[in-house]
């Protein structure tokens, strides 16, 4: 594999390299695999459906426009009418008001929406005349049928409009209202639960005994799946206690679409997750990824609800959300194909790696080069309890797994953070 495969070519090297571990694309199927996306319904008012999913698609209303209108502040007349060069005003005609005669001989003063006068097929542009007391002078001849929007150019009533599991954002629901749609039929929102566990862990905001530390994973990950549309049920810490995590697990499963959990995904005699999963029957399709930061990443099926475990190592568990996380939520929230689209970027400095596992490194985009390629800049090396190495991130230089090294000015894929 060269640098300027993606890393998702196959034999990218994390499967040679770790038997035991799977490869990032791997990882990434099996875990979309168990993913199923919601089929539930409800019917909102557009102004509440932002970041919803359409079920249904999305048809055209009425012509667009609605009627002939101009395009333009100016004067409505009858093309045939230009020779005589010089010709009365007659009337207004302004948007919302319903279209008048134009009479023959005569212009109409008429404002950019209005309904074309009827009678009349052109606009002129007002700069392109001069009044003579109640007289309008044409500086030139127009072009007959000029600044007039013609009914249905844009849409013609009963057209697919957008497609069913589009997420609606600003434009859509703009082309919603301008369709004329006030209500739409959407997915709902997953739910999803998110479990955190840890004996040192305290809320934030809360005071700290000697040993505790703030639950960092907790917020982060709540903030990550509101940010993807999701409807978070539950934030639920618990200490190192296998017997309360298989408990809370078997409830969790039943009352959401998903649950994503942080810590005990490791190896120690306090991480009980792999335990609590066999205990509970659970189908495991991810087990340990060849990747960093986030080698114990785990993905599982409880009575058929997806779970994905992120490592308790605050970078880890944010990287694996912008890996996972993000590609699963998608998939559950029913929309089409919203895939994380990686771009090719020089970086500025050389960089190290330990061949094995395929590295996601936190960079910033620094700006372009003379050959018109962004150019990233990242630290030495990943540290993987060290959330703030991404604040000033803007996503990740990705690191194949056999490379031991990039020279400066080397070209690599980047994965932008969402
Ligand atoms: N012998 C081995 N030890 C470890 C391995 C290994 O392969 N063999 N893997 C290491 C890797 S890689 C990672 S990543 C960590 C992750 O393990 P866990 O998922 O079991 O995480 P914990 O042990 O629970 O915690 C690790 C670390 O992160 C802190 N933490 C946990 N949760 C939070 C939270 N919500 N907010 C802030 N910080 C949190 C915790 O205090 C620990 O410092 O395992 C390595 N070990
Ligand atoms: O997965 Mo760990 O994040 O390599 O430290």
């Amino acid at each position: 594999m060269s640098l300027f495969d993606p890393i998702s070519a196959p034999g990218c090297g994390c499967d040679a390299a770790h038997p035991r571990l799977a490869s990032v694309p791997v990882a990434l199927t099996n875990a979309l695999a168990c993913v199923p996306p919601v089929t539930r319904t409800e019917i909102l008012p557009l102004h509440l459906a932002m970041g919803r999913v359409l079920s249904a698609p999305v048809h055209v209303q009425t012509d667009l426009p609605r009627f002939d209108c101009a395009a333009m502040d100016g004067y409505a007349m009858r093309f045939d009418d230009a020779s005589l060069g010089t010709l009365p005003l007659c009337g207004v005609a302004a948007a919302g008001q319903a279209p008048d005669t134009l009479r023959p001989g005569t212009v109409m003063r008429i404002f950019t929406g209005a309904p074309l006068p009827h009678g009349a097929d052109t606009v002129v542009m007002q700069e392109n005349t001069e009044t003579a007391a109640k007289d309008i002078v044409l500086a030139r001849k127009p072009v007959k049928g000029s600044h007039i929007r013609r009914r249905g150019e844009d849409q013609r009533t009963g057209g697919l409009l957008i497609e069913a599991r589009h997420r609606l954002d600003a434009l859509s629901i703009g082309n919603c209202a301008s369709a004329g749609v006030g209500r739409v039929q959407v997915l709902c929102r997953p739910k999803v639960s998110i479990l955190v566990t840890g004996d040192e862990l305290t809320a934030p905001g809360t005071r700290l005994t000697e040993a505790a530390i703030w639950d960092v994973n907790g917020p982060m990950i709540q903030a990550a799946l509101t940010a993807a549309g999701c409807d978070v049920v539950d934030l639920i810490r618990l200490p190192d206690d296998p017997d309360l995590l298989c408990a809370a697990l078997f409830k969790l499963a039943r009352r959401n679409d998903m649950i994503v959990t942080s810590g005990g995904a490791s190896v120690g005699d306090r991480d009980h997750l792999s335990g609590a999963l066999k205990n509970l029957g659970a189908q495991v399709h991810v087990s340990g990824i060849a990747v960093k930061p986030g080698k114990p990443t785990t993905v599982a099926s409880i009575s058929g609800t997806p779970l994905l475990a992120l490592p308790g190592n605050p970078l880890a568990a944010f990287t694996m959300w912008q890996v996972f996380g993000r590609a699963m939520t998608a998939r559950l929230s029913g929309a089409r194909s919203e895939q994380a689209v990686c771009r090719h970027i020089r970086i500025t400095q050389s960089l190290r790696h330990t061949p094995g596992r395929c590295e996601f490194r936190p960079a910033r985009i620094a700006g372009y080069g003379p050959d018109g390629i962004e150019y990233a800049t990242c630290s030495n090396a990943t540290h993987s309890a060290r959330l703030s190495q991404a604040l000033t991130a803007d996503g990740f230089v990705l690191l194949p797994a056999e490379c031991d090294g990039l020279s400066q000015g080397d070209m690599a894929e980047f994965l932008p953070f969402q």
